[in-house]
């Protein structure tokens, strides 16, 4: 049974896993519904009130990381031990940290305080994060951990790269290390494959 993924019409959380699934060449629905009255409609009939959800093998999974997680030890993206399982693991944790104290200050309403925040993201809690992926890239040899490709590496490209599209600049310019990881990773062929097939994001929040 081909699984299916569904999510809004824009890369956001969905993006990691729908990349995964292609690099697992898991056959998939990639189904992407309308913020407002499709939504409204499934919402109440789902186990918890929020996509993505993943249905596969004749179940039903929700939450974002588990699933990337659960894909990665499948795809043997998930490290060779429990170490760099751990390493990974506290990677993205590092990632939702950065995306939880500036994504949520870019949908408020418009404000002098948003301003403010929106700056203090931009010139002084991104570069926080992005420097210490920089670090870990310079000590694993171009990739996040383990000195090979593993689904941290995914989740930075493409959530990473969201995040450029929201705030509308290329928050990579001065890390030249994750720069050059942006492009090794989507140049990775299942990976351009699929960047190159994917559906354009409505909300154009992506500058891939
Ligand atoms: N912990 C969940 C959170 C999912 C989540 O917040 N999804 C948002 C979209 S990015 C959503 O469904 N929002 C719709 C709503 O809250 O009504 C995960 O990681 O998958």
């Amino acid at each position: 049974m081909v699984a299916k993924l569904t999510y809004f019409a824009m890369s956001g959380i969905g993006d990691p896993i729908r990349l995964l699934l292609s690099y697992s060449n898991i056959e998939f629905e990639d189904i992407r519904i309308g913020k407002g009255e499709d939504w409204q409609k499934l919402k109440p009939t789902l186990k918890l009130p929020y996509l993505p959800m993943l249905e596969m093998d004749g179940k039903t999974h929700f939450q974002t990381f588990a699933i990337c997680r659960y894909l990665a030890r499948k795809a043997g993206l998930n490290g060779s031990s429990e170490e760099e399982g751990l390493a990974i693991d506290a990677t993205v944790d590092t990632l939702v940290d950065m995306l939880k104290k500036t994504v949520l200050d870019y949908f408020r309403p418009d404000s002098e305080e948003r301003s403010k925040l929106l700056k203090t993201s931009l010139e002084v809690t991104i570069p926080f994060y992005l420097n210490v992926f920089e670090k870990q890239l310079e000590e694993n040899n171009g990739y996040l951990v383990a000195g090979k490709l593993t689904w941290a590496d995914i989740v930075v490209l493409t959530l990473g790269t969201y995040l450029c599209g929201i705030f509308k600049v290329d928050i990579l310019a001065d890390f030249p290390k994750l720069k050059e990881h942006r492009q090794k990773i989507s140049e990775l062929p299942v990976i351009k494959e699929w960047l190159e097939k994917r559906p354009a994001d409505p909300e154009d929040y992506r500058l891939l």
